[in-house]
């Protein structure tokens, strides 16, 4: 830590700090999240999958991972520094005053090529949302707060529990069914129209009405103004069923509205695509490594990708960057520490980060395929999650969740 300079703190997350620091040699300005080793072992999980997925996520549209190092008793993460700040003051700064349609497809664009970028290497975000969506001072998005996130594979581990924010979250969680990397979409869509009228597209007095204007895919129309492409667009994106969501690679590549939104990517975004269909995915050993340093908790099922062909990937791990060391060479401290940190925990999380343990009507693997579940969700939400819900209150719905589902009350 001696190399920063600390300017200020710029937030407490669930994990600990954020602050703003200064390389003393180079001047450049960073973010350091620092985490208190290792007294509570779930807090630490969220940064420690964010601190190892930011290393491997490259991409301009993502918040660039610069190093990591343990000084006294915390694990400090250092990355870029995102001088614009978060969408969501972005978005409150505003107050009535709409944003212009090319400020719109050009911080959207951007969004899904940083998206689609993750969803390429079979990761999930699953806490898409304008907090967690980053502006530079010359107004390039990247997205960030990755403490949510999960790589899609074989186990069924994951798929136990709900993560993400309500007032995000697809109709298919409230549905008991697993993450998608549409659900991502559903949340980006979230995002669009917040872009589209400062307003949440699902706003609602209780979780109840909450989750049934979400499952019905009910939510204010856009204002007239706004081209067809993007109405049509965010219709799309908030069909209830993931199946006719459109993926990111479609949104940005055939949709009605990928060549306005292309004219808006980065040339860097646009050559890092160009490159990943060149490279592929990681390869087998990359992948391995990633996988055995979260741990199996953090995979899911291949099946839960909708859309996207399956899974060996191939993409060159050349980690040739020397600032990067502890991306391609994790300290063995650290890593012994990251490897024997468990990835959920039932009371995990505090404050904006809050853990709920309760159980819907029925796990997803006891209820047959074509059940009437989704029907009744639909009538009537599942009791126990709601009132697992209703003791947070609906003005928590903003912050990110952990709902183990399979447990009983
Ligand atoms: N790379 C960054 N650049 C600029 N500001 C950042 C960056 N990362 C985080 N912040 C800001 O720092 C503050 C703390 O962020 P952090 O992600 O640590 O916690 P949080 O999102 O507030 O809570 P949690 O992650 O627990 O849900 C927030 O105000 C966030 O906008």
């Amino acid at each position: 830590m001696e190399r920063y300079t600390v300017h200020k703190v710029i937030g407490e997350g669930s994990f600990g700090r954020a602050l703003l620091v200064q390389c003393k040699s180079t001047k450049e300005k960073y973010v350091v999240k620092e985490i208190q080793l290792p007294k509570n072992q779930s807090k630490f999980d969220s940064t420690r999958r964010e601190a190892i997925l930011l290393s491997k996520l490259k991409h301009p549209n993502i918040v660039a991972f610069w190093e990591a190092f343990e000084a006294d008793d915390l694990l400090c993460i250092v990355m870029e520094y995102c001088g614009g700040g978060d969408l969501l003051q972005r978005i409150q700064q505003q107050k009535t005053v709409q944003f212009c349609v090319d400020d719109i497809l050009k911080w959207f664009s951007q969004m899904c090529a940083g998206a689609k970028h993750i969803h390429d290497k079979r990761v999930l975000h699953r806490d898409l949302k304008s907090k967690n969506i980053f502006l530079t001072d010359n107004g390039t998005i990247k997205l960030g707060d990755f403490g949510s996130a999960c790589i899609l594979n074989s186990s069924k581990a994951y798929a136990h529990a709900y993560v993400g924010t309500p007032y995000y979250v697809a109709p298919e969680i409230w549905d008991n069914k697993p993450y998608n990397n549409k659900s991502d979409v559903w949340s980006l869509g979230c995002v669009l129209y917040e872009l589209c009228t400062l307003r949440h597209p699902f706003q609602a007095p209780s979780w109840k009405s909450l989750i049934l204007k979400v499952c019905r895919g009910t939510y204010p129309p856009l204002p007239n103004h706004l081209p067809y492409e993007l109405q049509y667009l965010v219709k799309q994106m908030f069909k209830t069923n993931p199946k006719d969501r459109p993926s990111l690679h479609t949104i940005l590549t055939s949709h009605r509205v990928s060549r306005l939104l292309r004219t808006h990517l980065l040339p860097q975004a646009i050559e890092a695509e160009e490159q990943g269909r060149r490279t592929g995915r990681w390869n087998r050993e990359e992948g391995k490594k990633v996988v055995s340093v979260l741990g199996e908790k953090s995979l899911m099922k291949t099946s839960t990708f909708e859309g996207m062909e399956s899974a060996e990937v191939s993409c060159e791990s050349k980690e040739t960057d020397p600032r990067k060391q502890w991306a391609a060479e994790p300290s063995d401290s650290v890593l012994q520490m990251l490897a024997n940190a468990s990835l959920i925990s039932s009371d995990s999380m505090a404050s904006t980060c809050q853990t709920i343990t309760g159980s819907t009507a029925k796990s997803a693997s006891e209820e047959p395929e074509n059940s009437r579940q989704r029907r009744r969700w639909e009538k009537d939400p599942p009791e126990r999650l709601l009132s697992a819900l209703e003791k947070a209150g609906i003005s928590q719905a903003f912050s990110t969740f952990l709902i183990h589902r399979g447990a009983t009350r």
